[in-house]
C-alpha cells in the first residue's frame, strides 16, 4: 500500500508559499490546505471558532493556539485518506507540537527569501479577498487589470502589505519561526530553499518532491485522533 504524504510549507510573508503550494498541488495532486482559507470558511459559516477567530484577525493579531488547533486538527483527522500540503500552520511552537501529536509529517519546506525581495513583491501584490487568489502586477498579473481571473470581481491591496506593517510582520515571523524550524531540523525533515525568484527555486522543490511523493495516494491512517 502506498504511503500517504504530509508536508508543511513555511516562510515569511511574501516568500511565495501560496504560489509554490499551488504549483505543488497541481503537479503532485496533493490537497492544498491553508490555515487562512480555513479560518475564512469558518468565519463565513459562523462557527463558534470562526466567530472567535474573527475578533483576533480584525485586530491584526494571530488567532490563539487553542482556537487554531480546535479549528484545524479535526480537519486533518478527516484527511486520513489524502496526501496534503499545509500552508500557514504551524505558526507557533505550540501549534507545531500539537500537529506533531496528531500527524507524522514527511517533509517541511522552508523558504528563505531576502527582505528587499519580500518588500518589493508585497507592495505589488493584489488579492481577490473572497477566494484568497493572489496576483503580482509584474510576476503574475490578472488577465484584466484590477479584476480576478475567475470571478471578474475587483482585486484589493491588503493594509498589512504596506512597508510599515511589513517590517513588524517579518520581525515577528523570524522570532516565532526559529524554534519551529529548529524542531523540524532536529527531526531531519526540514528542507530550506533560498533565492529571489520562485521560478528558480521551483525546479529544486520539484525534483525533491519527485523523489519523495508516492505515485498514487491510497488509504492509510497516518493521522490519529487527538485524545
Ligand atoms: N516578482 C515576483 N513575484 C513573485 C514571485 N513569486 C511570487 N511572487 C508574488 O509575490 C507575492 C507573494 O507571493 P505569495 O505566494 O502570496 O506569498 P506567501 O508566502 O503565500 O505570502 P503570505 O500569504 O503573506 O504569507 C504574490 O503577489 C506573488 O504573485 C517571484 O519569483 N517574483
Ligand atoms: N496558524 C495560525 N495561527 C494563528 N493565526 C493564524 C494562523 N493562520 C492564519 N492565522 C490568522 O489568519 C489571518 C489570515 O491568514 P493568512 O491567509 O495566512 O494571511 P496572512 O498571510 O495575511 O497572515 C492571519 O493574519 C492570522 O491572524
Amino acid at each position: 500500500m502506498a504511503k500517504l504524504f504530509r508536508a508543511v510549507i513555511m516562510g515569511p510573508p511574501g516568500s511565495g508559499k501560496g504560489t509554490i503550494s499551488e504549483r505543488i498541488a497541481q503537479r503532485f495532486g496533493l490537497t492544498r490546505l491553508s490555515s487562512g482559507d480555513f479560518i475564512r470558511e469558518n468565519i463565513a459559516a459562523n462557527t463558534d471558532a470562526g466567530v472567535l477567530a474573527k475578533t483576533y484577525i480584525e485586530r491584526g493579531l494571530l488567532v490563539p493556539d487553542h482556537v487554531m488547533t480546535r479549528l484545524l486538527l479535526p480537519r486533518l483527522e478527516e484527511m486520513t485518506r489524502h496526501s496534503w500540503l499545509m500552508d500557514g500552520f504551524p505558526r507557533t511552537l505550540a501549534q507545531a507540537e500539537a500537529l506533531n501529536s496528531t500527524c507524522d509529517l514527511d517533509l517541511v519546506i522552508s523558504l528563505n527569501i531576502p527582505y528587499e525581495t519580500l518588500k518589493e513583491r508585497l507592495s505589488d501584490r493584489w488579492i481577490h479577498p473572497a477566494s484568497g487568489r493572489v496576483y503580482n502586477m509584474g510576476f503574475n498579473p490578472p488577465h484584466v487589470q484590477g479584476r480576478d481571473d475567475i470571478s471578474g470581481e475587483p482585486l484589493i491591496q491588503q493594509d498589512d502589505d504596506k512597508p510599515e506593517a511589513l517590517v513588524a510582520r517579518l520581525r515577528h515571523y523570524k522570532d516565532v519561526a526559529k524554534p519551529i524550524i529548529d524542531l523540524y531540523k532536529s527531526k531531519g525533515i526540514l528542507h530550506t530553499f533560498s533565492g529571489t525568484e520562485t521560478d528558480r527555486i521551483w525546479p529544486y522543490i520539484n525534483s525533491l518532491l519527485s523523489t519523495k511523493i508516492p505515485s498514487t495516494s491510497q488509504t492509510d491512517t497516518q493521522c490519529i485522533p487527538m485524545p
